[in-house]
């Protein structure tokens, strides 16, 4: 039984809903419901024996659903999208290489953050090449997602190879989850780092060095 709230009875009169009956945006993916996540985020204050009501906590469940809309605002949009933005230039068979872009995301088993940056390199194929910003911004747009660091790192490679049809790609990732740093094993300081390699990158090892060598691995 789905409860009856006001984005319900709206998605109800456009039939746009997913199989959980949550409402879905323009793009088809389910919108962050505010109300719902205030409302859960109020009762685990109370599962946790605080108390909701008192002054300091009293605007926490809607700043925590403000919050969520941004740093999980990557399960709103396609990320890929952003790399439909090209260009051609006689770049042919050369390198483009995006070094260190901050990332910050939301590991999946617990919900905590792990944060820190992102390389990217790849070869266009008849000059056909992306904004750089654009390429942030497809990070950023997988970042912004219940993630592990895995699947966020062959995410953004196979996003550049369904969008550019590049030579090859490869995508470096290097982080801090605070799931291992701040609890569990507590092993503060410790990285990880994660590579998906496709194309020219897979199949020629010293194209490999080289976009490792300019990444700086
Ligand atoms: N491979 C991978 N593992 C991750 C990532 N983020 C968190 N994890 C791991 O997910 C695992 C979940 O293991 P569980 O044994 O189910 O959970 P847990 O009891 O909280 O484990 P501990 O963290 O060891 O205390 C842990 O080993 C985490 O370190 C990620 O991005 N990639
Ligand atoms: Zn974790």
């Amino acid at each position: 039984m789905i409860e009856e709230t006001s984005s319900y009875r709206e998605a109800e009169l456009t039939g746009e809903r997913d199989a959980f009956g949550r409402e879905l945006n323009d793009q088809g993916f389910a919108r962050l419901d505010k109300a719902r996540a205030e409302a859960a985020v109020r009762e685990f204050l109370l599962a946790i024996g605080e108390d909701p009501d008192r002054e300091g906590l009293a605007g926490t469940p809607e700043r925590v659903a403000r919050a969520c809309e941004e740093l999980l605002g990557g399960m709103q949009e396609d990320p890929g999208a952003h790399l439909r933005r090209q260009f051609r230039e006689d770049h042919n068979q050369e390198m483009v290489v995006v070094k260190d872009i901050p990332f910050s995301s939301m590991c999946e088993h617990h919900i905590l953050p792990f944060v820190g940056r992102a390389s990217v390199a790849y070869i266009p194929r008849a000059g056909r090449i992306t904004g750089l910003s654009k390429i942030a911004r497809c990070v950023t747009g997988y970042a912004r997602r219940l993630q592990v660091q895995e699947r966020l790192t062959s995410e953004i490679a196979d996003a550049l190879v369904a969008e550019l049809d590049p030579l090859g790609a490869m995508v470096v990732l290097e982080a801090e989850h605070t799931c291992m740093t701040m609890r569990g094993a507590r092993s503060a300081g410790s990285l990880t780092t994660t590579s998906a390699v496709r194309g020219v990158f897979r199949e020629d090892i010293r194209t490999r060095e080289e976009a490792l060598r300019l990444l700086g691995k």
